[in-house]
């Protein structure tokens, strides 16, 4: 990867290989302000943690820095890193076809020979992913990847690779999903993780992903449908995974990647950097731990196993937040052993200190009241800048892109409460950068405090006002409880280690039930809200806050009438649409007209949704069936399930049903009419991008079956679909009214099918 590194910009002042912001191609002035400037707080609160108190040795050991010259080279490794731009990363899709992966692992290796094949790393913790040695940009930019970029974007699209970032491969990894497992993600979007776990599934598991923004519930379903695992076993919910229900399923798998401060995203989302502060992630533990402690204690099996992950350094949202799930669960959790082959990785901390902004809430409201005219002119003049640039929002990462499902920048945006909001270190005052002299451990807490940071090496010590803010479970455990918790099982990530974001997994594993009073007793951490908070809200504001009411069976109801984005508008449509059986007489008319009446054909698969009047018809997988049977969507919104099977269409002036491509796999096994095999030539006709194909355009034997066709829907199998993988293939159609077919399937299913073909083509 030497190489491309070396074609990477430099900045001035820093020696070769530390260099911060090289590659930040465009945004120069905003990248280069912000990382020269850098956050003194941040980086003075990191050093007081000990975050550069360790190094790797030359034969990958991780030791202590035994002096400050190793200490500040640490710092300086991990800053350069930090500061970075991140290289790409992308994986082979774990559900296609062996053969058709090895074809393009080959091409890719082929392309990417002219740079020199070191620029792209296999990732040995997940077989067929890798990592480059350069950014996106630069894959777009550089003439030499200019056929490399061509083929990544067609392969993302035919859905063989997903781009996604190193670290968010780890939780779905360390989670080690079985198929047939019955598996929650409680804070699923944008859903690169939901989709890794989902192609390991197999449609004999079943998936809940759950997300409580409704907007992007939305994104993470046309996430899933974009990467085409045409997977029926997901149900996607709306639903704050505290009150997730936990009275009608336990799960065998939980992944609870939190909505975090994700400063280990600083190398993507380079705002980070001006905007960080400890007060954000002293709110977020609590939402963090509620989350997680519904997971662990409420909802997952005992034998079960849920990993905890946040794309942030700091161990008020990581180990803390562990070590109160331990504390709290009285031994019925335990932290398990996690291994990433050729990663290097560190491990957690058994020890932290706790910091908290000095400003009261008043005070630093007024401040950013006074900063935030100055701080939107500054912003716009950075934004401007970087318009001119033409730069793409990669830098700064301020917009996501519709197309990479890895969004770290959306996805990671924190739940904060107003008073961290309050507090956010937009412009912290402390203009000079942070340049420690000494590793000393009492210097570098005093420089933490310069930079407005108030220290308390013990709740004990913690003074009424910041009570609110500051709580017990932040500190670090006792000396027993370090002993029995093992928090170093956790799992670092450092960027300056295997050149990604930095990120942190914990994998827990539930040995035995946990009594219902320490279930309950975190159960209603909100009102133990601390007085201040309660005092300034009301009786109404306080039930608003804490959702809706109990249900008949005790559970807190988590269904509203609506579903409101994040500006607290209704969505329209959601919130009552469930998932309802089909009626008879349009059952009927489906079995009839496409020939499903194989025994094996079960009807109950086949739902509607109760406000489209049976428009569309969805198929949905049995463990969801049974899901659904027990009565999920009288507690969530359910947002999307199964996938759409059939359509009422008024093609040619009819009202019939047709096929739709999404389920077409799941309805040909059970078809016996209007299901035709077509050889290579004739399949690869129905994919131009005309939507209609003259009948006589396909071979005699085709062109005669179609001509005896009534108008309507059909679907064309490729010759060898029932005995190989790789020929697994369908295309929906329309016969119409003259001597013609129209093709109904969309453009980016369609180049995806296109792909395959090819694929198949270049073999024989
Ligand atoms: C770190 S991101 C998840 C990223 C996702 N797992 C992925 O790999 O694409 C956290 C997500 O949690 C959502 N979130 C925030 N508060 C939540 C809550 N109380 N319950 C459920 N989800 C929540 C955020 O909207 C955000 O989409």
């Amino acid at each position: 990867m030497g190489k491309f590194r070396g074609k990477r910009r430099k900045n001035k002042d820093q020696p070769e290989g530390q260099r911060s912001g090289e590659n930040r191609a465009g945004g120069e002035s905003y990248v280069a302000t912000i990382i020269d400037h850098g956050n003194y707080k941040m980086e003075a609160y990191y050093a007081a943690q000990g975050l550069h108190n360790t190094q790797w040795t030359d034969n990958a050991t991780l030791t202590s820095c035994s002096n400050w010259g190793e200490f500040e080279a640490e710092r300086l490794r991990w800053r350069a890193s930090a500061t970075q731009i991140l290289p790409a990363s992308f994986r082979f899709a774990a559900d296609i076809p062996s053969t058709l992966r090895e074809k393009c692992e080959k091409e890719m290796n082929e392309l990417l020979q002219v740079v020199g094949n070191d620029v792209v790393r296999p990732l040995q913790f997940l077989p067929h992913a890798y990592q480059l040695g350069v950014d996106r940009s630069m894959i777009r930019k550089d003439p030499n990847l200019k056929a490399f970029f061509e083929w990544v974007k067609l392969r993302n699209l035919a859905g063989f690779i997903t781009r996604q970032e190193t670290v968010s491969m780890v939780p779905p990894v360390v989670l080690q999903t079985q198929p047939g497992d019955c598996v929650l993600d409680m804070c699923a979007a944008p859903g690169s993780k939901t989709s890794q776990i989902l192609e390991r599934l197999g449609v004999e598991g079943s998936l809940i992903a759950n997300e409580n923004n409704a907007k992007r519930a939305h994104m993470l379903v046309s996430q899933l449908r974009r990467i085409m695992h045409m997977n029926p076993s997901v149900l996607v919910t709306c639903c704050d995974g505290q009150f997730f229900p936990s009275k009608i399923l336990q799960f065998d798998r939980i992944l609870c990647d939190v909505p975090c401060s994700g400063d280990g995203t600083s190398r993507k989302n380079i705002g980070v950097w001006k905007t960080w502060s400890q007060a954000a992630a002293l709110s977020l533990h609590t939402l963090q731990l509620q989350i997680a402690w519904k997971g662990a204690a409420n909802l997952l099996k005992v034998g079960g196993y849920m990993c905890y992950s946040t794309c942030s350094n700091n161990p008020t949202e990581n180990e803390a937040v562990v070590a109160e799930l331990l504390r709290k669960s009285n031994g019925a959790l335990e932290l398990v052993e996690v291994n990433l082959e050729g990663f290097k990785t560190r491990p957690g901390w058994t020890s932290w200190k706790v910091f908290c902004e000095s400003q009261t809430q008043r005070e630093s409201k007024n401040k950013q009241k006074k900063n935030s005219a100055k701080m939107m002119a500054k912003r716009r003049e950075w934004q401007e800048k970087e318009a001119e640039a033409g730069d793409d929002g990669e830098i700064v990462a301020a917009t996501a892109s519709s197309t990479d499902v890895d969004n770290p920048t959306i996805s990671d945006e924190p739940d904060v409460d107003e008073e961290a909001k309050a507090s956010e270190s937009k412009d912290d005052g402390i203009k000079e950068r942070f340049q420690p002299t000494t590793m000393d451990e009492e210097y570098l807490i005093e420089m933490a405090k310069k930079s407005g940071l108030e220290y308390w090496p013990s709740y004990d010590g913690v003074p009424e006002p910041f009570r609110g803010r500051v709580r017990p479970s932040h500190f670090k455990p006792t000396d027993e409880e370090i002993a029995s918790f093992h928090l170093r099982r956790c799992v670092r990530c450092l960027p300056n280690d295997n050149d990604t974001g930095g990120f942190f997994v914990a994998l827990i594993r539930k040995v035995g039930d946990i009594s219902v009073a320490d279930r309950q007793q975190h159960d209603d951490l909100d009102s133990k809200q601390p007085e201040n908070k309660r005092a300034r809200l009301g009786e109404k504001e306080i039930e608003s806050k804490q959702g809706p009411g109990l249900d008949d069976t005790g559970e807190r109801l988590v269904k509203g009438n609506q579903v409101r984005d994040e500006n607290g508008k209704s969505i329209q449509g959601l919130g009552k649409d469930d998932f309802v059986p089909v009626k008879d007489n349009i059952l009927n008319e489906l079995i009839d007209t496409f020939g499903l009446t194989e025994s094996n054909f079960q009807k109950d698969l086949i739902m509607t949704r109760a406000s489209s009047e049976s428009k569309n018809i969805y198929y949905i997988s049995r463990p969801i069936k049974n899901i659904i049977d027990k009565g999920i969507q009288n507690k969530v919104t359910v947002i999307s399930s199964g996938l759409k099977a059939f359509v009422r269409s008024t093609l040619d002036g009819t009202s019939m049903y047709r096929v739709c491509q999404d389920a077409a796999h799941f309805l040909v096994p059970h078809m016996s009419k209007r299901k035709f095999v077509a050889n290579i030539d004739d399949f690869e006709k129905c994919l131009t991008s005309e939507r209609f194909i003259q009948i006589a355009a396909f071979s005699d034997d085709l062109q005669s079956q179609i001509r005896e066709l009534s108008i309507g829907s059909f679907v064309l199998i490729l010759d060898g679909y029932e005995d190989e993988l790789q020929h697994k293939m369908v295309v929906t159609l329309w016969r119409c009214r003259t001597d013609r077919v129209d093709q109904l399937v969309a453009q980016v299913e369609r180049d995806a099918i296109v792909a395959k073909v090819r694929s198949i083509r270049e073999a024989l």
